[in-house]
């Protein structure tokens, strides 16, 4: 509660004014049931005189001065507590998503974005609910129980006991419900509910899984088996826990007559005056009916601590990813030349490393290329020069700069990364480009766009570089978002550049201009090379690049250029043979249904961004599926129209 009113900052103390207004207001709602104790005093005393009681409107009168009172005040509470809170609230928000901007980039890989926005805005307003209403309900609540104490021994402490008897059996049923094992199924039920929400968001996000393989919705077993585990708690603490004490919490609470009617008939024939006791009477039978509701409002503050405590708990989790430290000294790059220094990282929580003493160096201009089986270490090598991650031990250095050294917003603007996983924001192609270099003008985007070989994309966009991404309609395949973060890559113009080439999923004409676009974004603006460290998956991009360094098991097996690694004869000589063999085969289409004969294609031919590899990889892609052949059959397709298909 503590930390969760420090959000509030100096608005924390309208928290404190607002719980006690409340609590005002609470002992101020007593007014009218002493107001109706002094009319039936007056009344009893007269009776049947009823006209003589000369001052019942007077009660009235201040009977409703204090309900309008009360009123007024518990309302002034709740606009100082809903102040504090949404000041909490949106200084939560804020807080997070500093820190955010501040955490390693790498911690998005691993934090699904869905599940950070709801810490970020759901945490913060589930705390709202505690703060606004819970809280000073609760001091209201208390406020009440203190000052019904007080009632119960101002008029008739005999009939006040009556009444606090049935309040404490009350409140034992209700500690035995909440607390020990109460507490425990509460604990599970919670446990549950968050379980069946996670099996639920996973059964809807696999739905094209199940429907692409056929299964059926009782292939989600995890889902089904959380509901069940939850039906099953939910009716266990209702029937098997809650029932008894709830029971019979209710009757006595609501029961006036198991406690105060008898205590009332026991005493009545030893009073001296039977008006006063009436009075009395009247007034406990009219004031026990507030208990009820005076209980149930501090039952309920325990459902509203236990989910802010769980929110609580979301944003610590957030606030305590590692952040990128800004070093105290920044150090300024003297070029743009990188190095890996002995380079070693492990992913948090891994046993082993993903990478272990890597050294090598990318020159100045120099294009370098990481090569290698899947799992080998590319990626993870290439995020540590933009600092998704820092190294656990040796270092990564830009123009002699250990890149820890470097400020943060220098690195940034320094380097330029274009990785698999990209994203548009739900705004126009203009500004998504634009995102790279905000104040790029309309005229330079365009430049970037076009050489990043997006002016067909821009033209077939209804409203071209001012249509949102994303809207209706509006849908744009995988090689071209590709393609559009190359331009937002071209247009930041940064020294150094680090990308994944990744166009696996890119047909072979988005693929061409994919290339074309890699060698533009390498070129550099005024023409002079950049520093590129490539992670390549396919070696037909790799052959010209300065350098390739082939890394497997997160170690460098090997490195040099294309033809000293082919010398070598060593695992990227392997790659190369089986990568040649595959462009080697090209399967047609065969009418007399005789089996393909493999043309042999020259693979060393072309250089990488002219439109060539597109050919190489145009034969390569060539195979055509027997179906497709049947159907290329079935049209009468020559062998050429096959090799287009
Ligand atoms: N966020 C992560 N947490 C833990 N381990 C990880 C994480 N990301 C990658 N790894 C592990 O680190 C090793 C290197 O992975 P990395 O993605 O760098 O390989 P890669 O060569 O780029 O593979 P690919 O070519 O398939 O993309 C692998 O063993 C992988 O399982």
């Amino acid at each position: 509660m503590a930390q969760l009113l420090d959000f509030a900052g100096p608005r924390k103390a309208l928290t404190y004014v607002g719980c006690a207004l409340s609590a005002i207001s609470m002992l101020v709602s007593f007014g009218p049931y002493i107001c109706i104790w002094f009319v039936a005093r007056d009344l009893i005393a007269v009776a049947p005189n009823w006209g003589a009681a000369a001052n019942i409107a007077v009660y009235g009168w201040w009977a409703l001065g204090f309900a309008v009172l009360s009123i007024l005040l518990y309302f002034a509470g709740l606009m100082c507590t809903h102040l504090a809170a949404f000041r909490c609230a949106s200084n939560m928000r804020k807080q997070t998503t500093e820190h955010l901007m501040r955490t390693s980039l790498g911690y998005f890989d691993t934090h699904a974005s869905g599940a950070l926005r709801r810490v970020v805005d759901g945490c913060a307003a589930s705390t709202e609910g505690l703060l606004a209403h819970k809280l000073p309900d609760t001091a209201g609540s208390v406020a009440m129980i203190l000052g019904m104490l007080v009632m119960f021994f101002v008029f008739d402490w005999r009939l006040g006991l009556a009444c606090l008897a049935a309040v404490v059996i009350s409140m034992l049923c209700m500690m035995k419900m909440m607390g020990g094992r109460g507490m425990d199924f509460m604990t599970k039920y919670q446990e549950s509910l968050v379980r069946m929400n996670k099996t639920g968001t996973e059964y809807v996000r696999g739905i094209p899984v199940v429907k692409v393989f056929q299964q059926t919705v009782y292939s989600f077993k995890a889902f089904h088996d959380a509901i069940q585990d939850f039906t099953q708690l939910a009716q266990d603490y209702a029937v098997k826990w809650c029932q008894k004490p709830q029971a019979l919490s209710l009757t006595f609470i609501n029961g006036v007559v198991v406690f105060l009617v008898p205590t009332a008939i026991l005493l009545a024939p030893g009073e001296q005056s039977l008006g006063a006791f009436l009075a009395n009477f009247a007034f406990y039978t009219i004031f026990s009916a507030i208990i009820p509701t005076a209980m149930t409002r501090v039952m309920f503050i325990s459902d509203a601590v236990q989910t802010s405590t769980d929110a609580m708990n979301r944003v610590n989790s957030v606030l305590a990813a590692p952040v990128i430290e800004a070093p105290a000294a920044p150090k300024v790059p003297a070029g743009n030349a990188i190095a890996f220094d002995d380079v070693s990282f492990t992913y948090e929580g891994a046993e082993e490393p993903a990478l272990s003493h890597v050294s090598f160096e990318v020159p100045a201009g120099a294009t370098v290329a990481l090569v290698g089986p899947s799992g080998g270490g590319k990626t993870t090598a290439a995020s540590l020069v933009p600092r998704f991650w820092d190294v656990s031990g040796g270092a990564v250095r830009l123009g002699g700069v250990d890149v820890r050294e470097i400020d943060p917003h220098d690195l940034m603007g320094r380097v330029a990364f274009v990785f698999q996983a990209n994203r548009l924001f739900k705004q126009s192609v203009l500004e998504n480009v634009r995102a790279a270099r905000p104040e790029a003008t309309r005229e330079e985007v365009l430049a970037a766009l076009s050489a990043a070989q997006c002016d067909d994309i821009v033209e077939k966009l209804p409203q071209g570089i001012d249509t949102v991404v994303g809207a209706d309609g509006v849908y744009l395949s995988g090689g071209e978002v590709q393609r559009l973060m190359l331009a937002r890559a071209i247009l930041k113009d940064a020294p150094v550049v680090v990308l994944d080439e990744a166009t696996a999923f890119a047909d072979p004409e988005n693929e061409a201009k994919i290339q074309a676009a890699f060698g533009r974004l390498a070129r550099g603006s005024g023409g002079e090379p950049r520093t590129v460290l490539m992670i390549a998956h396919r070696l037909s991009t790799v052959r010209n690049a300065d350098l390739i360094v082939v890394l497997e098991h997160g170690r460098v097996a090997e490195q040099g250029t294309h033809d000293e690694l082919l010398a070598k004869g060593g695992l990227y000589a392997r790659m190369w043979a089986d990568y040649e063999q595959a462009v080697a085969w090209r399967i047609t289409s065969d009418t007399s249904g005789k089996t393909a004969a493999p043309v042999t294609v020259n693979a060393s031919e072309g250089s990488e961004c002219d439109g060539s590899a597109y050919s190489q990889e145009r034969s390569a892609s060539a195979y055509v599926s027997p179906q497709r052949r049947a159907e290329a059959t079935h049209r009468g397709a020559s062998d050429s129209e096959g090799g287009e298909a």
